[in-house]
């Protein structure tokens, strides 16, 4: 049998599913999540002899997850450093670990005090890697669908035999944004911040005449790394959701760009990473997130 030795390993519990009622008055709050915990450190003896007398159950980190939200969650980032700070200051070989959270957005029906509408499916996203005394925290969102009906072109790429694509200077450009920011600090108001962010990421998509979802994508990146000196990488996955003008000539029709034919697939993915100039590009926190390159 080879000689082997184990490397990298953490272990927790994945995706639970927890909603915390705020019902101190009338006017109830909702906060819907789906929380994972997971723990490094010295884990070696599980592996190799089946000797749990470190392991922390991942019954018992599940069940710490939904004791710690009947105190409130606040922000996910703020819940997952709490979680952080309880497992590695209560088991001394827990040295880190990782712990995620999605978070589902709820808006009231007619401003009611305790019904609501799930508004999704953008999803608010968070990160949080320990490892010793190193905090890293990413954060983001999903599925937030965005179109501009005009203000969009693509011209002046290479034309090949294989090129039928016609330049256009006005086409509806659509995507679904994805997106993660990391810190360089954990001393922030992350709710604030994070509503910042997604303001800024919509005005810039907005602003300028976009020659292609790639400079679009810079845009939006230069405007939250400039806004926000806490944030050191941004990162977007975005597919170019394509709207191809429909042919209606077979009826003696013009289509002056609007009717469409909205096709989900193939679609253009287009990825990049913004970072202030001068950051590490390789932060090991990334490893383990999707979906981005
Ligand atoms: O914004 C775009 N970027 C591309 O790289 C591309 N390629 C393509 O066919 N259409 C587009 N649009």
């Amino acid at each position: 049998m080879s000689e082997v030795v184990l490397t990298a390993n953490q272990y927790g519990k994945a995706e639970n599913r927890v909603v915390k009622i705020t019902r101190d008055t009338d006017r109830h709050e909702i906060e819907d999540l789906n929380v994972t915990s997971q723990l490094r450190g010295d884990f070696a003896a599980a592996h190799t002899d089946g000797d749990n007398a470190h392991v922390v159950a991942t019954d018992t980190q599940k069940n710490t997850i939904f004791a710690f939200a009947r105190d409130g969650v606040g922000s996910p980032e703020a819940f997952l450093i709490r979680l952080a700070d309880h497992f590695t200051g209560d088991f001394d070989w827990v040295t880190g670990g990782r712990w995620a959270a999605e978070q589902y957005r709820w808006t009231r029906i007619n401003d009611h005090d305790h019904s609501f509408y799930k508004s999704g499916p953008e999803t608010r996203t968070a990160v949080l890697v320990r490892d010793g005394d190193t905090d890293t925290m990413i954060s983001g969102f999903y599925g937030l669908t965005v179109l501009k009906s005009t203000g969009s072109g693509f011209v002046g790429y290479p034309k090949d035999k294989y090129t039928t694509l016609q330049e256009t200077t006005d086409r509806i450009l659509a995507t679904d944004i994805a997106t993660r920011w990391r810190y360089n600090t954990t001393d922030i108001d992350f709710n604030a911040v994070y509503d910042d962010v997604r303001s800024i990421i919509l005005a810039a998509f907005v602003a300028e005449y976009s020659k292609a979802l790639q400079q679009t994508l810079y845009q939006m990146g230069e405007a939250v790394i400039s806004a926000h000196p806490e944030i050191d990488e941004i990162k977007f996955s975005c597919p170019n959701k394509h709207h191809f003008l429909s042919d209606l000539s077979f009826c003696g029709l013009d289509n002056p760009n609007e009717v469409f034919y909205a096709a989900d697939r193939p679609y253009g993915l287009i990825e990049a990473t913004i970072a202030r100039a001068g950051t590490d590009a390789a932060d090991p926190a990334w490893v383990g997130i999707a979906g981005f390159c």
